[in-house]
């Protein structure tokens, strides 16, 4: 453990019985970074959380919170946690204040210090005007706020966030959003989406998981430029026949844009743009551009589960 890891995490798998739901998983995580677990529904991600967060027992693995091992110090380890599971345990006929009041407790403060801690997440979760009302009445969103709240009540090194924004809608989406990136100041933030778009707008690193495994881990930056691509656009002052450049090696399809620009797909690592530009130059037919198509971050991002999909086998569907 080193003193720059708020969690490390290593080969963490779990099994529900036969079935393997999480194999090989390692993560870390840094002060002051929002670590985004990304995957399809299914991928592993709930299970590699309630793992992290010292409510279910890996089946192989280490966890050090803080540089405290999980399973060895769970007490100590877990002062360190925040956690907000996929279903927020909250308790619907209580008071805000009431509810906040509890988890403060059950996270280890002492009476003399909860009422301090409990205003404190309030206003860092804009609840402080909901102390008085009931869980119940409130909204979807004020009621993850509320989640949220009793996560970093106790003011832990690292806060869990299991898909915080679904069943929202799109204004609430956004406010919680932001009161992610607001927790970053103060605390490692690991949350899990199946949107790409969430990890954009929160995270400053991504780990793909898929089938239980570790498909990707860097920027989503690096994940688009990683992805070789497989298409090209051309343009020629002087076009050729669409057969003489179907005839180059390689070249897969061909679509025609008008104006002497055509698209140009050909298959993973067998590149024809330096034929191409031989041939431009040999034929005379006035070579204008030759560039590489970029696939979209999203492309990216199916072509990473995608290609997983196919690779992995004897994991769970
Ligand atoms: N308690 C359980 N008993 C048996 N299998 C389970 C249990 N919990 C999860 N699984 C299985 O483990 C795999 C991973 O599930 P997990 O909930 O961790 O995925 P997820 O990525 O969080 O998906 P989702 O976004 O749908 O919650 C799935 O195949 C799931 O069916």
């Amino acid at each position: 453990m080193t003193a720059t890891h708020l969690i490390e995490a290593r080969g963490l798998a779990r099994y529900y019985g036969s079935q393997c739901a999480v194999q090989g998983i390692s993560l870390e995580l840094h002060p002051g970074e929002v670590l985004g677990l990304l995957g399809p529904n299914g991928a592993g991600k709930s299970t590699t959380l309630s793992m992290i967060s010292g409510n279910l027992a890996p089946s192989a693995g280490r966890i050090l919170i803080n540089g405290i091992d999980l399973l060895d110090a769970p007490r100590q380890a877990k002062r360190h946690l925040g956690y907000l599971p996929e279903h927020p345990p909250l308790y619907r006929d209580l008071t805000v204040d009431e509810y906040l009041r509890y988890a403060a407790r059950l996270h280890g403060l002492a009476r003399s210090e909860v009422s301090e801690a409990v205003e404190l997440a309030k206003s860092r979760t804009g609840l402080e005007d909901a102390g008085h009302a009931l869980i119940n009445i409130l909204s979807k969103g004020f009621q993850q706020r509320v989640g949220i709240a009793q996560a970093i009540v106790h003011q832990p090194a690292v806060v869990i966030l299991d898909e915080p924004t679904v069943g929202l809608d799109p204004l609430q989406i956004r406010e919680i959003r932001d009161l992610i990136l607001e927790l970053s100041r103060e605390h490692g933030v690991i949350l899990s989406t199946h949107i790409l778009a969430e990890v954009q707008a929160t995270c400053h690193r991504v780990m793909i998981i898929n089938r239980g495994q570790t498909v990707y881990t860097d920027t989503l930056q690096h994940l688009a430029e990683q992805r070789p691509s497989t298409a090209l656009k051309v343009a020629f002052a002087h076009p050729p026949e669409p057969r003489e450049l179907c005839a180059i090696e390689g070249i897969t399809a061909l679509h025609s844009l008008g104006e002497g620009r055509f698209r140009i797909e050909h298959a993973a690592g067998r590149d024809p743009a330096t034929v191409i530009a031989e041939r431009a130059v040999a034929q005379g037919w006035g070579l204008r551009e030759l560039t590489p198509e970029r696939a979209s971050l999203e492309q990216a991002f199916l072509n990473t589960i995608y290609q997983e999909h196919n690779d992995i086998e004897g994991l769970p569907a």
